[in-house]
């Protein structure tokens, strides 16, 4: 239900999922699947190859129609909407997909412009300098507006990326696996970077990923997809403990180890150096 009490909105979660059934044909990817992101939090989700994040992500951003269920997004049930609708609502989240998806035949000032001129109707000159003030938000230097994707690292592509996500300014950011394909190091300040943004913006996440040291470093909250539906969500510490084969071989195998042990030290020296 919409509310116009700004301090009740405020209070409530900006995604409530519930219900939701999603089937292809014969395969049922989701069954009564609930699932709630709060405001400011960033979420991370996860689960085997296959379980359905991809497709719980696209049914939240109104690109597959749910079989079944509810999807309310910032107090507004998406199913109930006609398209005007529909794109306003749309217009207050920022997507990143796993490929970066930036036009290869613009460079990279007027790729963050385009959804400026398109949506907000800005003119190309303010939307380039708005695009400028975006790259350098998300640390790329001032002179890469003017490169082009394919002369870009992986980890300028996924900044350059976000800052088109952040483009007009949403309230939620949807990620899907926004640090797959970089090095260690490029990945870690690409976390890094999430939280500084979150914490300044204040916008809310909903991030898709394999990544275990994203989930120890920049995530509030863990969600774990399996058997068609959010097994657990909470605090990582307590996902990892959940009695369930997927989640201690994901958590206690070695690759899980090593992210609690680096997340573990990282947390060490910032207390030690305070
Ligand atoms: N457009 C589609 N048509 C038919 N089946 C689909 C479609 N999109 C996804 N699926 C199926 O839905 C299931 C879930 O896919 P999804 O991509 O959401 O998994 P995932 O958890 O994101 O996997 P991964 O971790 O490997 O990326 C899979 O069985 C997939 O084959």
């Amino acid at each position: 239900m919409d509310s116009d009490n700004p301090t009740e909105q405020n209070n409530q979660p900006v995604i409530k999922v519930r219900g939701l059934v999603n089937r292809f044909g014969d395969n049922v990817v989701h069954e009564n699947l609930d699932l709630t992101l709060e405001r400011g939090e960033i979420l991370g989700v996860v689960g085997g190859s296959g379980t359905g994040k991809s497709v719980l992500l696209r049914s939240i951003v109104g690109l597959k129609r749910p079989n079944v269920g509810t999807v309310e997004v910032l107090g507004t049930t998406l199913n109930e909407l006609n398209d005007a609708q529909r794109s306003q609502i749309e217009r207050r989240f920022g997507v990143l997909f796993q490929s970066g998806a930036l036009f290869s035949s613009l460079n990279l000032q007027e790729n963050i412009a385009l959804p400026l001129i398109e949506h907000a109707r800005l003119p190309r000159e303010d939307a380039e300098h708005l695009a400028r003030v975006k790259l350098s938000l998300v640390g790329l230097p001032s002179q890469a507006a003017l490169q082009f994707p394919e002369s870009l690292s992986g980890g300028m592509v996924k900044r350059a990326a976000l800052a088109r996500a952040l483009a007009l300014d949403p309230e939620i950011l949807f990620l899907d696996e926004p640090t797959a394909g970089l090095d260690p190091i490029g990945a870690a300040a690409f976390d890094h970077l999430l939280v500084t943004l979150r914490d300044a913006l204040g916008f809310s996440v909903f991030l898709v990923t394999h990544d275990l040291d994203t989930l120890y470093a920049a995530c509030d909250r863990v969600a774990v997809l399996s058997q068609k539906r959010v097994l657990v969500v909470d605090t990582i510490d307590k996902v990892a403990d959940t009695d369930d084969e997927w989640v201690q071989d994901y958590f206690h195998g070695p690759r899980g180890r090593a992210a609690q042990r680096a997340h573990t030290a990282s947390s060490t020296n910032a207390y030690t150096q305070e």
